[in-house]
């Protein structure tokens, strides 16, 4: 297992620079076209995922990921479809703290020209690439390799872009016409999120507004375009494409290639995602467990690798407005099950950074702000 330091932190220094995975790929296969995994590159030696996957494919019961029809959370169902679906979706929040989404409405069309604009930016040439690098962990486009090459022991198979798309758009100049594309999915994924967004509250007993209302959402909720690459790597089973982390925000939307390589964490063991083609997969992130108190507890997940395919994922997280301190509802602590507010509040935009500046793990940026009361059902 990889151990990691959480007091690593690196706000001033950039990474150093260092060759996508991509780069490294293409210099380092020998004549007859071997290739292997650098011991940089070894995540462990005792957590193998896909030993770890064997054990929960057994029990496929329990390993059947909740799906959300979207269409019945808008107003086109009748008040009993939506009660349910907001029902369902309350519970799949809870149990799983993750679910798939499908009839979301947005075209697969435009699904597919992003995952295409996608693999046009990561075939830049790195000189291309080396523009759009970013110095500090909160500019507003930034890609590179791994997830903080300047505090890892261990890099990830993975070279990302980091887009800050909202309250105001940024995007790569290149490749020509990604950002007009990308405009347009980040508003279909927002007008999405933000649904979902209502059914939550409203599943928590709040007003379907009230996430908004307190965090800011709709006016200056920070949504973030993230884009992944990992190519196909020799020996899977030794490189991580993404450690087991949660993320920061409130949810976060992905959608992917056709190739499978997520795992979400259920109830301790590791569930392969399978996804239906163009849905959406989402994950409920830090903020969400933090305004709910704890109910809805962010999902813990990782991206494995394979040695055939390229994956490519687009992940639109959304989040508070950078401006807002988050503290768990007040209408959600005076409650006979959450007698306190079980974590401390702090200003979203110094979560993001501290959690951006650190070796990604599991909870340990959460950890922080728990301000040690425990509500746990
Ligand atoms: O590529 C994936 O499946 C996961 C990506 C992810 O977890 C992230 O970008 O935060
Ligand atoms: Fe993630």
């Amino acid at each position: 297992m990889v151990k990691v330091n959480s007091s690593q932190v690196c706000r001033d220094h950039p990474p150093p620079k260092l060759a996508t995975i991509k780069k490294l790929i293409a210099e380092s296969q020998d004549t007859n076209g071997n290739f292997i995994v650098p011991p940089t590159y070894t995540y462990t030696n005792n957590n193998n995922p896909h030993d770890d996957q064997k054990a929960f494919e057994e029990d496929t019961e329990a390993a059947t990921i909740p799906t959300v029809d979207f269409s019945l959370l808008t107003t086109s169902a009748t008040p009993e479809q939506r009660s349910k679906a907001i029902n369902d979706l309350g519970k799949a929040c809870q149990d799983w703290g993750f679910f798939m989404v499908i009839n979301h409405g947005v075209p697969e069309s435009l699904m597919k020209v992003i995952l295409d604009g996608c693999e046009g930016f990561f075939d830049l040439t790195e000189e291309e690439k080396q523009e759009f690098e970013g110095k500090h962990v909160l500019d507003p486009i930034r890609c590179g390799t791994s997830f903080n090459a300047s505090v890892e022991n261990v890099r990830f198979w993975r070279d990302f872009l980091k887009v800050f798309v909202y309250p105001e758009f940024h995007f790569p100049s290149k490749p020509a016409g990604f950002s007009e594309l990308a405009s347009e999915y980040c508003k279909r994924t927002r007008e999405v999120t933000r649904e979902l967004l209502k059914g939550i509250s409203e599943s928590l007993g709040l007003e379907a507004i009230d996430i908004d209302k307190a965090l800011d959402v709709e006016s200056a909720g920070l949504q973030i375009f993230i884009a992944n690459l990992y190519p196909p790597c020799p020996q899977p089973e030794l490189a991580m494409g993404m450690p087991p982390h949660s993320d920061h925000g409130l949810l976060t939307l992905l959608m992917q290639n056709g190739i499978s390589g997520l795992q979400v964490q259920h109830k301790g063991k590791w569930v392969n995602v399978n996804a239906a083609p163009y849905s959406f997969l989402v994950n409920t992130g830090d903020h969400l467990e933090i305004f709910s108190n704890g109910k809805y507890r962010s999902n813990i997940h990782r991206a494995v690798l394979n040695n055939k395919s390229t994956r490519i994922s687009v992940a639109t997280p959304t989040g508070p407005s950078l401006e807002t301190v988050v503290t768990p509802s007040p209408k959600l602590v005076d409650t006979a099950k959450h007698p306190a507010a079980a974590y401390i509040g702090m200003k979203y935009k110094d979560y993001l950074e501290l959690q951006q500046s650190s070796v990604l793990d599991g909870k340990v940026i959460l950890d922080r702000v728990r301000a040690g009361v425990s509500n746990s059902e």
